[in-house]
């Protein structure tokens, strides 16, 4: 397999949602789930978004597993790679983006990365290194609140520099309104001073253009998916991407069977698209500190779901409020609660699909990884969007038969998400 784009993502959810951006720009796409192993059958294709389960973990344990990717695309032909990083930029003082863009960089060659979570068509811009969220600063969003990783300081210059070794640069918008050549020489020149990583501003898909020309003349960036569109624009441009691979229509074949979301997620847009949800489907809410005090919380989901699941769709959810997630993490510790919630969520939904379960949403990062590992799939074809970030998947490889499957970011759709991608998935 030869491929002229490889991308790293730090998380499933974000690895689909870069996937959906690249197919829908030009760019035949498929998506592993790690290093895959080498007898697994891969359609031709441009780009391969490696999924990572890095946003969370210490950042040594970070970096090791991506320059392990970072090496299998390389081997693959892959002339950049793409750290696929969230859009709201969520890490920690101890990493992750800092770390594993400078290991990425020295395997590279070294040079100045460019660097932007700017995603318009959902609401992600940055300006003067300032991310906005729907057009709040990051640290007034609701990322503020996130259960893993709170966002509290929106200068994503100072944020980067709090996790790299090196100093960390600005190339800011009337540079990147100047065009490609007026960034490539802020680049170079900030590369003569030293500087290891520079966050790019974009506001608009000309100024993510201008970044994924940029990009594609050198051999590594970070970023969301808007500097996937740039990139897959640019290289749809050279004229290299093919058109061959599997199509969306191919994707979404029908593959019957029955059908669950499950959500973990505490992001504002699931909390509402959960309570929308309860006005045309069965939901149940997990009481998360019965779960986390040992209890038979997940049989007893197990039970409610399939008692109702062969007349239609259920929802079973441990998304909760910040304050109630706030109370659970001081009792139990942050991540020791999400990780136990995360396994809960994980359990149900493969007890559910040894129950006839073909076609599953997930909504949220951490919990879609948990998922998609308990159910040891190993890849995924890329079909039409059910909503910008968000494609319906079909999956490759995976020993219970091809499902239909949508990962949903925590803060990606719209309120009614769940029947939209319902009625995509048949
Ligand atoms: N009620 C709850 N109390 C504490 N943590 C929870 C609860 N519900 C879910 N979680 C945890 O919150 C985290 C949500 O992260 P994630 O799944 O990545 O969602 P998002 O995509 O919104 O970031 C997961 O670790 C999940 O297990
Ligand atoms: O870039 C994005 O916003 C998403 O692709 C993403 O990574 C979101 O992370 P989760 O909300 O944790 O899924």
């Amino acid at each position: 397999m030869a491929i002229l784009l490889g991308s790293i993502a730090d998380d499933y959810t974000g690895a689909s949602d870069l996937a959906n951006t690249l197919t829908k720009n030009g760019l035949s796409t498929v998506q592993t789930v790690g290093i895959p192993a080498p007898a697994l059958a891969l359609p031709e294709v441009d780009a391969v978004v490696v999924s990572l389960k890095i946003r969370s973990v210490a950042a040594d344990d970070a970096v090791v597993a991506a320059l392990k990717a970072e090496k299998w695309l390389r081997d693959r032909g892959a002339a950049h790679v793409l750290y696929k990083v969230c859009s709201t930029f969520d890490s920690t003082d101890q990493g992750n983006i800092g770390p594993v863009t400078e290991a990425l960089s020295e395997a590279a060659g070294g040079g100045t990365v460019l660097v932007t979570p700017a995603f318009p068509e959902t609401g992600r811009t940055v300006y003067l290194g300032h991310l906005f969220v729907n057009g709040q600063l990051l640290d007034e969003s609701p990322l503020k609140d996130h259960p893993l990783n709170p966002m509290h300081d929106p200068n994503l210059v100072r944020v980067m520099a709090r996790q790299a070794r090196g100093p960390v640069g600005l190339v800011d918008l009337p540079t990147v309104m100047a065009g490609p050549d007026a960034v490539m020489a802020r680049l170079t020149a900030m590369n003569a001073e030293g500087v290891a990583a520079a966050i790019a501003d974009a506001v608009s898909e000309s100024d993510l253009e201008t970044l994924g020309e940029v990009a594609w003349r050198t051999a590594l960036s970070t970023g969301a998916s808007g500097l996937g569109l740039g990139l897959a624009r640019a290289i749809a441009r050279s004229g290299r991407a093919s058109s061959s691979g599997a199509g969306p229509d191919d994707a979404i074949r029908s593959v019957g069977g029955l059908a669950a979301i499950v959500a973990g997620s505490c992001s504002a847009a699931t909390l509402r698209q959960i309570e929308v949800a309860e006005r045309s489907m069965p939901v149940l809410r997990l009481d998360t500190e019965r779960l986390l005090k040992g209890s038979d919380e997940v049989a007893a989901a197990i039970v409610w779901a399939s008692e109702r699941i062969a007349a239609g769709p259920v929802v079973i959810a441990a998304s909760a409020a910040p304050d109630v997630v706030s109370r659970l993490q001081a009792q139990y510790g942050r991540e020791a609660s999400g990780h136990a919630v995360e396994a809960a969520t994980a359990t149900i939904a493969s007890e559910l699909v040894a129950r006839g379960v073909k076609r599953l949403v997930v909504a949220g990062g951490e919990t879609s990884g948990a998922t998609v590992d308990q159910l040891a799939i190993p890849a995924f074809l890329i079909g039409p969007e059910i909503a910008p970030g968000v494609p319906v998947l079909r999956t490759v490889g995976n020993q219970q038969g091809e499902m239909l499957m949508a990962l949903k970011s925590g803060n990606f759709g719209g309120e009614d998400f769940f029947a939209a991608a319902l009625a995509m998935m048949r």
